[in-house]
């Protein structure tokens, strides 16, 4: 399993660095279906490995962050559904957030290229261009 930030959320230096301290980021967790996004948002919240089924709709948790320089920022977790049914709806979620997580299952080569169609569709869609504006927050 691996993540890439398409959106992220300054151009140049570190993200950690830029964070105002005890603010709440919303992020969204995509990916093709069974590429471990719940598991891995259940991880993060619960530090545990739970069983889980494949999510219709979507998985929403806020984690918190307890070390480092994001120490104290919360993070609002949306993990959406990824079957191919439900992908019209990622616009929808991406809209109006500060950030994506794109979740791939590395040892799924076979939909790799599916995963990679998916991550650049969601890249190139013109409400994920980069923003470099922290004043709403
Ligand atoms: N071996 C291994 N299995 C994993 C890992 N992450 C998830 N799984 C398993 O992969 C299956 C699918 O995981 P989910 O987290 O439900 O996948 P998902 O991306 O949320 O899938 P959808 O909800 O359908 O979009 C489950 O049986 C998990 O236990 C991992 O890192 N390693
Ligand atoms: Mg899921």
């Amino acid at each position: 399993m691996g993540a890439t930030m398409v959106k992220p959320l300054v151009k140049n230096g570190n993200i950690l660095d830029a964070l105002p301290s005890q603010a709440t980021l919303h992020v969204v967790m995509l990916g093709l279906d069974s590429a471990g996004k719940t598991t891995a948002l259940y991880r993060l919240k619960f530090d545990q490995y739970l069983n889980t089924v494949p999510t219709i709709g979507f998985n929403c948790e806020k984690v918190q962050c307890t070390l480092g320089k994001a120490k104290g920022v919360h993070f609002l977790v949306w993990d959406v559904g990824g079957q191919e049914k439900l992908r019209p709806l990622w616009r929808s979620y991406t809209r109006c957030t500060d950030g994506i997580l794109f979740v791939i299952d590395s040892v799924d080569t076979e939909r790799m290229e599916e995963a990679k169609m998916e991550l650049m569709r969601t890249a190139k869609c013109p409400d994920n261009q980069v923003r470099n504006n922290w004043n709403n927050l």
